[in-house]
């Protein structure tokens, strides 16, 4: 099989994500599991950003109402102009059927596996047609499989397909809507090294030549190669961001700062911290028994 790209479909613009104080508790029968305590996470149109984070982080839980696939128990999810926390079912409705696409974990939950790669996007596009009562302009399959880098491969068996190639196909069928926001849950699992390369640089490709915001949550550590920024979810709250390989804390919208996973290690609960500005530097100076031990850490006011 040829792994090509071909002229990718026309741009289409990509949505803001914005939330603010979003908490997920879910009910359980005796016993509730809050898995986001307060994230206000802003993404730029056309923005691509990977979600980390330890198992049972509230990464998929995110990923999940961002999605819009249901309400979170407070604060709220703005994609776009919509506030997914208030917009009526149809709105919903609309959004799911065009302007957000969720790409589930594992290539065999997206895709219909007695249909070629074609015939799948024909069918997603049916669902986008209908709600935009037939007027949508939706890339032809070629073009989507061209710029997934499986150009000259729509017609052939999914059977003949490898695991990274079906997840390729799978791009293309989320991307079929031309959607402004794709989300991507795991999108690189059970790939071997190649096969993971190929997807997240179709990714990237997608993001870049597209236009299309990209929020994805990997376990991935090679990620921060391919994605500008990461954001860290430690314990339902946003623990850290990663722009260009640099880790940074990062203020919450109610003011709190998260440490750093290595100085939580050092810096037991209760201990006592001073922010000290010394010639245009901040210092976290941390007090032990009334008295100052000495410069932790130094960051740049700026
Ligand atoms: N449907 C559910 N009902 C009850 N608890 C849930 C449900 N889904 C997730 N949880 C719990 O919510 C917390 C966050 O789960 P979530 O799946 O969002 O984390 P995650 O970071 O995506 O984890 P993983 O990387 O393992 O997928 C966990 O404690 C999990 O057990």
């Amino acid at each position: 099989m040829l792994l090509e790209t071909a002229a990718a479909p026309p741009a289409r613009r990509g949505l803001s994500v914005r939330t603010r104080g979003l908490v997920h508790v879910y009910r359980g029968e005796g016993r509730d599991v809050a898995a986001l305590a307060g994230v206000d996470l802003s993404v730029r149109a056309g923005e691509m950003v990977a979600l980390l984070g330890p198992s049972g982080a509230g990464k998929s839980t995110l990923l999940s109402l961002l999605a819009g696939l249901f309400r979170p128990t407070a604060g709220s999810v703005l994609v776009g102009d919509l506030d997914l926390t208030k917009a009526a079912q149809p709105e919903l409705d609309r959004l799911h059927a065009s302007g957000v696409s969720l790409m589930l974990q594992g290539a065999a939950r997206n895709l219909l596996p007695f249909l070629t790669a074609e015939e799948n996007i024909a069918f997603a596009q049916h669902a986008a047609r209908r709600a935009a009562g037939g007027d949508a302009h939706l890339p032809g399959a070629p073009e989507l499989l061209g710029t997934v880098g499986l150009a000259d491969v729509g017609r052939e068996p999914l059977s003949s397909f490898t695991p990274g190639q079906l997840q390729l196909v799978t791009l293309a069928v989320v991307l079929a809507t031309a959607p402004g926001l794709l989300l991507a849950d795991e999108p690189t699992s059970r790939l071997d090294h190649g096969a993971r390369e190929l997807v997240l640089a179709a990714l990237a490709r997608v993001n870049q030549q597209l236009g299309t915001t990209v929020v994805l949550v990997t376990h991935d550590a090679d990620v921060a190669r391919w994605v500008p920024r990461t954001v860290t979810i430690r314990d339902g709250r946003i623990g850290g961001e990663g722009r260009a390989g640099e880790e940074y804390a990062v203020v919450t919208a109610d003011g709190f700062l998260p440490l750093p996973g290595h100085a939580l290690e050092l810096l037991a609960p209760g201990t006592l911290v001073r922010f000290e500005l010394e010639d245009g530097v901040y210092h976290l100076r941390v007090e032990a028994d009334g008295e100052q031990t000495g410069k932790q850490d130094g960051v740049d006011e700026s």
